[in-house]
């Protein structure tokens, strides 16, 4: 299908349901381009965000379950202060203004959605949770700036590309599923102890069943 330079639009799906599928890459810009193409070309009805996460210590996840976003949160954009960090109402202007909102680092996401995606996930044996994620520029490579991060905001698990789709979904009224495998946790970096494939394949086999479920489609696996 049609997409924008290097980024590639893959088109699946039987039956009356077309599924679009578009990698987005690494960061919120690439995010934000990806889901900006989708909604402009395609205007479609769910909007999908997936792949891992790091899961801050506390939340109840561990490596290898399921998280369901109820909200994202734009958890870096602010300013740093010398009383601390604050987020952009200390500035006073919005990332996004319009339908009666003014939304400054959190970003909502639609919870009969997320809720849905959550029971389907528990009845199908998968460990899951629903909470806010929070999406960073910067991996959180230690305990601390994980503590960091929740003095500033409430969250189960952190990203680098959630908040971007989320307020480009939101924007043009796109309900918005964000589900992530957990990876690794939020503690000082050792890479041996994150598993990125077993994040990602447990939330594509998760993804395979919520497909069937709200498609219509025949079993795709
Ligand atoms: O620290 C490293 O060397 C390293 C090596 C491989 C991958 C990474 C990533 O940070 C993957 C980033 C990718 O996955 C998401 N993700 C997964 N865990 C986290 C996290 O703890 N904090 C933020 N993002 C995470 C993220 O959405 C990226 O797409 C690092």
């Amino acid at each position: 299908l049609p997409g924008a330079g290097p980024l590639p639009v893959y088109r699946a799906g039987k039956g009356r349901t077309e599924l679009l599928f578009v990698q987005t890459g690494i960061g919120k810009v690439n995010a934000a381009i990806a889901a900006t193409l989708l909604c402009e070309r395609y205007a479609p009805d769910l909007v999908v965000n997936t792949g891992c996460g790091g899961a801050f210590v506390g939340s109840g996840l561990a490596v290898g379950d399921l998280a369901v976003a109820d909200s994202e949160c734009l958890a870096d954009e602010g300013v740093q202060t010398p009383a601390g960090w604050r987020g952009l109402d200390l500035i006073g202007i919005p990332v996004y203004e319009g339908r009666g909102e003014r939304l400054f680092n959190r970003i909502p996401l639609d919870r009969d959605v997320a809720r849905g995606a959550l029971d389907l996930a528990t009845a199908g044996g998968f460990k899951a949770l629903m909470g806010p994620f929070l999406t960073v520029s910067t991996c959180s490579g230690t305990a601390s700036q994980g503590e960091e991060l929740l003095r500033r905001f409430p969250g189960v698990c952190e990203n680098m590309e959630g908040a971007a789709v989320a307020q480009v979904a939101f924007s043009h009224g796109v309900p918005c599923l964000e589900i992530r495998g957990i990876s690794n946790m939020v503690e000082d970096r050792d890479l041996s102890r994150w598993d990125l494939k077993g994040a990602v394949s447990e939330v594509q086999r998760f993804l395979t069943l919520y497909l069937e479920a709200i498609a219509d489609i025949p079993r795709l696996a």
